[in-house]
């Protein structure tokens, strides 16, 4: 039996070690070649990775039995792996072996297969059927899924009593069961509005803060129909019920991850039983990033709901007439963070889905009305009609109250395109074609922007400070903290420094490779005192448990994106506390930030306890000077090979002075320090980085602190030390949180203001 694994990461398997090995020409003629897509891959079990649990994440390995591998050449002389159907169940490649119909000068190693199914692939992948396990269908299942086929599964009993809060929302008594076993023992205000409109038909647009469980007030009506319906037939695609679109990819894989937890403890058997066959909910992703050979193969062997970000799901509706009829099949459409998909580069693809779900009397223009892919799809346009009851739900923590009052008005902005439209979000919501003359907006969003459970608090220092003010912060306040930054590059910058000061810091950001940027998010959530840094890709939705501290190392051009960043602490009432770092050049836009979110009084200073500053100020220094030299040393090697290269490419012999002219003139692109120079600047960089341990490895001591002497001095440190309950890093520092020390703060500045006042 021959048997092939593949990685979600790596196209087909690079952790198998087995080889595979090339049958003759004449006997792979007489094999029957079988595609990709059709073959029964099965999931291998594997850790839980980027937070998409078990046998769906992106490191998720699948294995296939009893097929044949064969390595052919294509046109370019490249090898390419073929899938045959196996013609007896080999027992192995060493009995294949001893038999003959290998032949050993033809031994690949797997990871051969890898860089090739890599490159047809497009690197990773992701989970097909999430929350519960995908299994194929053998023959049994088959069978006994025939039986119930068609059949509305009755509702099983649940005792209202236990969740007394949620016994007025009709929603599946499988999911009140998820509630319960996830100790979500009430709605949250947004879902307690949003979820009876919902249930009962309604299009609802709802604003509500962040972190207050809007991912639920969408998608629950949206499972409790499903589970309402008839099961799903084995034997054909599945029909598309629900799409959900995020703005970024994290989100959306989240968003799917918030799915599968819910139907997890929705759909257990609860008598230690696996359900056999295929999952009673299939819940599929289609993210940019990802190899968009298997997302084409989930979505033609069907999910239930689809979670996509737009670009992706375009590119597939285009090479898919079956896929653009089941948009305009959707029972349910959701558009989550809906003022952000607009600003992301996407909204020519958001649009043009949006415009299949249109009825006929609804249709509107759209920016690719000239391309031949959008004019080929007017035939489906005016065939297929798009489902006269599908419900539409747009979500976000900031949208316009403008834009809701409209909605309300009228059904739809300007009137089906009657009136002048203001904004891209008002084109949006004009595409959309609400079958609710009068949607249900609820606006629940907050006073000020943030939620009541942020703490808030600035740092004023020049911008060359900032690194430094930085680390004092992370030091002096351990916990998962996420720092935004306004480009790339300044992640970039922070990187190094950050590590060489041996922080647990991870970038997040658009460079990243996809498969990257999910671990980093990973290994952030899974360290106590992580720190993620990141560009505004992270800023919304992203649901991190216990981020205890928000960083705008930059501060955020809109009052919705402060609004977005700082809600990713203090989530679902917990504390959080967020903090600016804000540089005099950028006082008048940081006024002009807090006027827009209607604050009428300055943020409180976090108060600093200078007495650190010089120790870290040096440890910076340093830590810069290392890399400045590493940089400089890499630079300098990447021009010299390139000089070598160059030449050789050219069949050109170098001129040992011309290496070493270059090594010398820094103008030069090809510039090198000399030998000399070069072995001077390493035993440079060491010595700095002997200076740097060292300081690592000194204790931080605010002022008036004697470690030697520590019953002595103006702060007597022995009581902590005896009773380890002083600060873990910073010798006599206050052990208060950030959020309680600007809490006490603001308490002590409202007693001095009551007290000058009476
Ligand atoms: N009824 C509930 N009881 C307790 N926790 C809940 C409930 N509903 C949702 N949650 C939890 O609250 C957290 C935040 O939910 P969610 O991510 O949906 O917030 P959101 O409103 O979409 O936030 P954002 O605007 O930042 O996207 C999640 O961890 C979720 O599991």
């Amino acid at each position: 039996m021959a048997q092939a694994k593949r990685s979600a990461s790596a196209g087909y398997s690079r952790s198998s070690k087995a080889k595979l090995k090339k049958r003759s020409t004449s006997t792979s003629k007489s094999r029957t070649r079988l595609a990709a897509e059709s073959l029964k891959w099965k999931p291998v079990h594997t850790s839980s990775f980027s937070g998409v649990d078990g046998g769906g994440g992106m490191m998720m390995l699948e294995e296939l039995e009893d097929v044949g591998i064969e390595w052919e050449e294509d046109v370019g002389g490249r090898k390419v792996a073929r899938f045959v159907a196996s013609e007896t169940k080999r027992k192995g490649k060493a009995k294949a072996a001893a038999e003959g119909s290998l032949s050993g000068d033809e031994v690949i190693d797997e990871g051969e297969a890898d860089e090739g199914e890599e490159a047809n692939e497009g690197g990773n992948e992701l989970p097909e059927f999430t929350g519960i396990d995908a299994q194929d269908l053998n023959d049994e299942d088959e069978e006994s899924i025939a039986e119930s086929l068609g059949e509305v599964e009755d509702e099983p009993d649940f005792d209202d009593a236990l969740l007394p809060d949620w016994k007025d929302i009709n929603l599946h008594s499988s999911l009140k069961r998820a509630f319960l076993a996830s100790g979500f023992v009430k709605p949250t205000e947004i879902q307690m509005r949003a979820l009876p409109a919902a249930i009962a038909g309604r299009d609802v647009v709802g604003v509500a803060e962040t972190g207050s469980g809007k991912t639920l007030s969408y998608s629950l009506p949206i499972l409790s129909h499903l589970l309402r319906c008839p099961k799903p037939s084995p034997s054909s695609r599945r029909p598309l019920s629900g799409l959900i679109l995020c703005p970024t990819r994290e989100l959306a894989l989240q968003v799917v991850e918030h799915l599968s937890a819910v139907l997890k403890h929705a759909l257990a058997e609860g008598q230690g039983t696996k359900p056999s066959g295929p999952p009673r909910i299939s819940v599929g992703s289609v993210v940019g990033g990802l190899s968009a050979q298997k997302q084409k193969r989930i979505l033609d062997r069907g999910c239930d709901v689809l979670v996509a970000t737009p670009g992706r799901l375009w590119d597939l509706i285009k090479a898919d007439d079956e896929l653009a009829a089941s948009i305009r099949g959707l029972r349910f459409l959701v558009i989550d963070e809906a003022d952000r998909m607009i600003e992301n580069g996407h909204f020519a693809e958001l649009e043009n889905i949006v415009r299949l779900t249109q009825r006929a009397g609804a249709t509107t223009q759209g920016p690719d009305d000239d391309d031949p892919v959008f004019a080929a799809m007017s035939t489906l346009l005016t065939e297929a009609a798009a489902k006269n009851d599908m419900q539409t739900f747009v979500f976000s923590a900031t949208l316009s109250k403008d834009l809701q009052q409209n909605l309300k008005r009228t059904g739809r902005i300007g009137g089906k395109g009657k009136g002048k439209r203001s904004s891209t979000l008002e084109d949006l919501v004009d595409k959309l074609d609400f079958r609710d003359r009068n949607p249900e907006v609820i606006d629940l969003s907050p006073e000020g922007g943030v939620v009541a459970t942020l703490r808030e608090s600035i740092v004023e220092c020049v911008v060359a400070d900032k690194d430094l003010y930085l680390y004092y912060f992370l030091l002096r306040y351990p916990g998962r903290s996420l720092v935004f930054v306004g480009s790339i590059d300044g992640i970039r910058r922070l990187i190094p420094l950050f590590t060489l000061l041996q922080l647990p810091i991870f970038p997040l950001h658009s460079q990243l490779q996809q498969k990257q940027r999910l671990k980093n998010l990973d290994r952030f959530k899974s360290s106590k005192n992580g720190i993620l840094i990141a560009t505004d890709v992270a800023a919304r939705g992203l649901d991190i448990p216990q981020v205890d501290h928000v960083i705008h190392f930059n501060l955020p051009r809109t009052a919705d994106a402060y609004i977005h960043r700082s809600g990713r602490t203090a989530r679902a009432k917990n504390q959080g506390f967020a903090l600016q770092l804000c540089a005099p050049e950028e006082k008048g836009m940081q006024r002009a930030l807090m006027k827009s979110l209607g604050r009428g009084h300055e943020l409180p200073d976090l108060s600093i306890e200078s007495g650190f500053l010089p120790a870290l100020r040096e440890r910076i220094r340093v830590a810069r000077a290392i890399e400045k030299a590493e940089h400089h040393v890499t630079k300098s090697t990447h021009d010299r090979n390139w000089l070598i290269e160059a030449a050789e490419a050219m069949d050109l012999d170098i001129d040992p002075d011309m290496l070493s002219d270059a090594e010398d003139d820094p103008d030069l692109p090809f510039h090198k320090p000399n030998r000399g120079k070069k072995a001077n600047k390493k035993v440079a960089v060491s010595g700095l980085k002997a200076e740097l341990r060292q300081l690592l490895s000194e204790k931080l001591m605010a002022r008036g602190v004697s470690a030697k002497y520590p019953t002595s001095g103006s702060k007597i440190i022995v009581d902590d030390l005896l009773r380890e309950t002083g600060h873990a890093t910073l010798l006599g520092a206050g052990t208060k949180k950030a959020y309680d020390e600007v809490g006490a703060a603001k308490g002590k500045r409202k007693r001095a203001a009551k007290s000058r006042s009476g």
